[in-house]
């Protein structure tokens, strides 16, 4: 029996309720990060001290974390060691924030079961992103984990989007995304552990999106190094409550200054758009 208070989505809401709605990207580059964190520091522990250095800064203004198994991944053994420790640390220092591993999983089901194991109950994420690709049968290990956020792409941010995800499809000839987002919403979220993700840099598909999914829960990339507006953003990613929304800034935010200060830089920066994203909600 699962506690409600301790699910991905009741977390998520907690934070939402306070006015959080920033999830700060965690996707580090060794080559990019300040000085400060790699002199006299071995690989692992300059990706550990940036990333958790960057958490104390902004814990008290983001609804989530979301590192990108990606930047992690690149390092083999050495990156991999490094998310988990970030993923421990945050869990044990800040446990009311959700992380969210951004690692765009699916597979055939008992492949899924791998998947399932390796980032809920090894790395300990809260959430994870899936691609819709294989089906709701194939994602059922996912789906199952009434305590995790399964958080399915619908439309991403990228300019190349659109050569599937805009496809007129069905009967309906509606753009897949909307078909993903309906099936998501109606069929896929019976354990209430369901959210989308749709890019920032698509605010009228954002808003066709919000529509159709009522108060689901949308993670939506694409603020910040993209190029995503915040305001356009918000007016159409709000749901009735208005909230719904997991706001993730990555690059614009960690790399806020090269220098000593980046800490402090990435909390200002944080700040700024926690107050622009409030500014802008009903
Ligand atoms: O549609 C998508 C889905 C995921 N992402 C990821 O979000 C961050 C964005 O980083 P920025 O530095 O803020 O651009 C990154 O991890 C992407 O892989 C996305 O951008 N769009």
């Amino acid at each position: 029996m699962i506690q409600e208070s301790t699910t991905f989505l009741s977390r998520l809401e907690q934070r939402w309720q306070q006015g959080h709605f920033v999830c700060v990207g965690l996707d580090p580059e060794y080559e990019r990060l300040p000085a400060v964190a790699r002199e006299g520091r071995t690989l692992e522990d300059a990706l550990i001290f940036f990333a958790c250095e960057l958490i104390d800064a902004t814990a008290d203004l983001v609804c989530a974390y979301k590192p990108n198994s990606a930047f992690y991944e690149a390092y083999g053994d050495v990156g991999l060691r490094a998310l988990a420790k970030i993923i421990s640390y945050c869990k044990t220092t800040y446990p009311e924030i959700p992380i969210i591993l951004d690692a765009k999983r699916a597979d055939i089901g008992n492949t899924n079961l791998g998947y399932v194991k390796s980032s809920f109950d090894l790395l300990q994420a809260d959430a994870i992103t899936v691609h819709p690709y294989l089906g709701k049968e194939a994602l059922d290990p996912f789906l199952k984990r009434q305590d995790k956020g399964i958080i399915v792409l619908a439309k991403t941010s990228n300019p190349g989007s659109g050569e599937f995800q805009d496809l007129l499809v069905g009967e309906q000839k509606e753009p897949l995304y909307q078909v993903v987002a309906r099936n998501v919403a109606r069929y896929w979220n019976n354990n209430g552990n369901c959210a989308l993700v749709v890019g920032a840099t698509y605010p009228a598909e954002l808003k066709r999106v919000r529509e159709i999914v009522g108060d689901l829960p949308l993670l939506i990339p694409g603020i910040g190094a993209q190029g995503g507006d915040v305001a356009a953003t918000v007016k159409a990613g709000q749901d009735s409550r208005g909230w719904g929304m997991i706001i993730n800034s990555s690059r614009a935010i960690i790399y806020a200054s090269g220098s000593a200060d980046f800490a402090q830089a990435a909390r200002n920066a944080t700040s700024s758009l926690r107050t622009e994203i409030n500014q802008h909600r009903n």
